[in-house]
């Protein structure tokens, strides 16, 4: 792989390499744009198939995180961690103290956070040798984990993207098919559920099915059956590229509106996702309930205003259809442009000189 035409590609600042023998810890920092500030984004623990595998995953959650900070209007950048090995097997303190510590080499450049696999107790850890963790546990005055927070956004803009595909804003009598019933996901189903919608829920876990079966009345079926289910609305809440040329044929629903990171596998398939006259809510922008709630913490968390913020996500996904229908671009691309052009705006007020304290040229 070469590493420095990847980077190039869509200008990633750095890739950190971080490995610690004794702990077992391998882990790729990326910190793509810290034009809005420090680059803040979860670690994510997963069994990765191959390096190369990670170092994907690495970059393309980071370059994420860069378009939701942004489109959040959030002053900061984007970054993302993820630490090779199986999270139900291989965590030690060793590993997320030795990983703490390459946090804090960096000087508050990058500030981590949860993602799929690590924990709050995770974040505890490291926080014993970093200042630069968020999600950490409420006795330290942080917000916790960012999972409920998360799904309540993506609740908020699932919403306004049923205005968008049904003319109306009520989930009663949808039929939802869910896709993971992890951490977020199963806050989003009690959320559904109290509004009286239908759940349809898979995942690979099934101890995670037969919680959403139990508490919200779930019809469960295999992992491979929930793109082609009779439902109005996706919501996909495991991993990325799962909005790809197999499943989009598959699709039957009018509106996808969920958690996970990266959905479309290509850019491409947002616009086949037009074409067929499927919404879109950017999964940038619905999901981007946890990280305003993390980085409210870096004013001191105030819980009330965190909500407050989580729930204009609603107006936000509102906002990105108008964009679309406005410029006559599909909404995938109606949120980056969100995003760029706030990057672009601050970067060009930022380009004067300015002398800083250490008496060095700088233009920050
Ligand atoms: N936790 C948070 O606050 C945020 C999470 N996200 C994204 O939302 C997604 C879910 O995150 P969490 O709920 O925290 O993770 P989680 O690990 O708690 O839940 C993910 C669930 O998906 C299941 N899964 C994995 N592959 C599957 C497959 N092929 N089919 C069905 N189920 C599968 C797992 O078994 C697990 O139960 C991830 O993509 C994450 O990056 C995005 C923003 C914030
Ligand atoms: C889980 C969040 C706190 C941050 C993040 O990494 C994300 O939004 O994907």
């Amino acid at each position: 792989m070469a590493i420095f035409d990847k980077m190039e590609q869509h200008d990633y600042e750095q890739l950190v390499f971080c490995q610690d023998k004794t702990s077992g810890l391998k882990a790729i920092i990326c910190i793509h744009d810290t034009t809005l500030g420090p680059a803040l984004g979860g670690t994510r623990m997963w069994n990765y198939a191959t390096e190369e595998e990670a170092i994907e995953d690495a970059i393309r959650l980071g370059r994420g995180m860069t378009y939701k900070n942004a489109a959040a209007g959030l002053n900061l950048g984007g970054g993302k961690t993820v630490i090779i090995g199986d999270p139900l097997k291989d965590k030690n303190e060793e590993m997320f103290r030795a990983f703490g510590r390459f946090v804090q080499g960096l000087n508050g450049r990058y500030i981590t956070a949860e993602d799929v696999g690590t924990t709050v107790a995770d974040m505890d850890l490291i926080r014993e040798e970093t200042d630069f963790v968020t999600g950490v546990s409420p006795a330290f005055g942080s917000s916790g984990n960012p999972s409920p927070v998360t799904a309540y956004g993506v609740y908020k803009g699932m919403k306004a993207g049923a205005l968008e595909a049904f003319g109306d804003d009520s989930l009663e009598g949808k039929t939802v098919t869910v896709q993971g019933v992890g951490n977020v996901a199963y806050t989003l189903c009690k959320h559904l559920h109290e509004e009286g919608a239908k759940l349809i829920v898979s995942d690979i876990n099934e101890e995670a099915v037969q919680r959403a079966v139990n508490d919200f009345g779930a019809v469960a079926v295999a992992p491979n059956d929930i793109y082609s289910q009779e439902a109005d609305i996706f919501a996909p809440c495991a991993m990325g590229a799962i909005i790809n040329d197999e499943t989009i044929p598959q699709l039957k629903v009018k509106l996808v509106a969920g958690s996970a990171n990266n959905q479309l596998k290509e850019e491409r398939h947002g616009d086949e996702l037009e074409a067929r006259g499927i919404v879109y809510t950017p999964d940038f922008v619905i999901n981007s309930g946890g990280v305003i709630n993390v980085a409210d913490e870096l004013y001191g968390y105030n819980e009330e205003r965190a909500l407050k913020r989580v729930g204009t996500i609603y107006d936000s996904i509102s906002k990105i259809f108008e964009i679309s229908k406005r410029d006559g671009i599909p909404s995938y691309k109606a949120a980056d442009r969100l995003a760029e052009e706030r990057i672009e705006r601050v970067a060009k007020s930022r380009s004067s000189f300015l002398r800083n304290e250490h008496n060095i040229i700088s233009r920050r």
